[in-house]
């Protein structure tokens, strides 16, 4: 008797989304035209593509990109066989406008991204997506700031907006295994067959693809991953290592493992200086539940003002600011450099 085939699961690289806050969004043509030509050959079918912060990222508090975004959009649409292209939009900072010129530059999919209490503002953005016949994502971010249900009630309201999938998104990579399963299990009672769920995991505690597991047992059925786990703080969770335990657990996600290798060790190392590790700094972040995103610019900060870039990323989470909220970093860096501190660089 053989058992029954496990429900398959889509992988979403981000390599070359939340991979760019990693190179401080220095991507240019050629990598992006490299990078996707490997992962299309390994079958992965939807890559991102856009700033880091997403469209119309590129901008003094975020960090200002190399190449324009479009033209990375357009670089990698030209690659792809078979992959679709998808942008992130964070509305506020991207708008509809931006929106569709990812559209008309062949971007197939939009991820649309809040806080996660701020759901209504992605209505628009996924009315606008659903009339320009794209596919849709919502991306709930900083998921851990919420418990379950207050998540369920946010994805419910992405869902009515026409949202297809809902992630739970661990901007932070706080979240234990146990907490992901909850959350899943929450959004899943919450959305029956109205929308999928998905998972993007960050690694700054080393449980990403641990977490994208959880996710998938409880019903999530797209999950993220990025090469080599390029991405903010201590990156994303391994798109090859998350082929090779899906592989193990049997699990069809339709790509070639090998291929995901060569991609991650043969064709995106070589391009990349410093790959994320979960060091000092990206450890602390998880540990008082910062957005990654912060890493670099809090590093930055540490440079400038002679504090511990973990001291200010403590302080930053212990503050409770958001994304969008760059610019405090600097406030808490000088206030740091003025006080006592421990021998951590903590406050005294
Ligand atoms: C804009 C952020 O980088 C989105 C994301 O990937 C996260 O919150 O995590
Ligand atoms: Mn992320």
């Amino acid at each position: 008797m053989t058992a029954d085939p496990r429900p398959a699961a889509r992988i979403t690289d981000t390599t070359l989304r939340d991979g760019s806050h990693a190179v401080a969004h220095q991507f240019t043509v050629d990598q992006i035209r490299a990078v996707t030509r490997a992962l299309d050959d390994a079958g992965v079918t939807v890559i991102e593509v856009t700033h880091g912060d997403g469209l119309a990222g590129s901008s003094f508090n975020y960090g200002f990109s190399h190449t324009d975004e479009i033209e990375l959009v357009k670089a990698a649409v030209a690659e792809a066989r078979r992959a679709r292209i998808a942008v992130l939009l964070l509305p506020g900072l991207g708008t509809v406008d931006d929106l569709r010129r990812a559209h008309d530059a062949g971007a197939g999919i939009v991820r649309v991204a809040t806080h996660c209490t701020e759901a209504d503002v992605s209505i628009q953005h996924f009315g606008a997506a659903h009339e320009l016949g794209m596919e849709t994502v919502g991306f709930l971010m900083l998921s851990h700031r919420v418990g379950p249900e207050a998540l369920a009630k946010q994805a419910r309201i992405m869902a009515d907006a026409g949202c297809q999938c809902v992630y739970v998104v661990d901007s932070a990579g706080w979240l234990l295994p146990t907490d992901v399963t909850d959350r899943v299990s929450a959004l899943a009672a919450e959305l029956g067959d109205d929308a999928q769920i998905g998972f993007h995991g960050h690694q700054n505690l080393s449980l990403g693809v641990a977490n994208s597991i959880a996710a998938y047992e409880a019903g999530a059925r797209q999950i993220d991953g990025s090469l080599c786990a390029l991405g903010a703080g201590a990156g994303n969770s391994p798109t090859e290592l998350l082929a090779t335990v899906f592989e193990r657990m049997r699990v069809p996600i339709g790509l070639d493992v090998d291929g995901v290798l060569r991609a991650a060790h043969e064709v995106l190392t070589p391009l990349i200086p410093r790959l994320p590790i979960a060091d000092r700094p990206a450890i602390e972040q998880g540990r008082h539940g910062v957005y990654s995103s912060f890493l670099l610019h809090a590093q930055r900060a540490a440079d400038r003002y002679g504090v511990p870039a973990h001291a200010i990323l403590r302080a930053v989470g212990e503050a409770g600011y958001v994304g969008g909220q760059e610019d405090m970093i600097i406030d808490v860096a000088i206030d740091l450099s003025t006080r006592a501190t421990t021998s951590e660089g903590v406050p005294a």
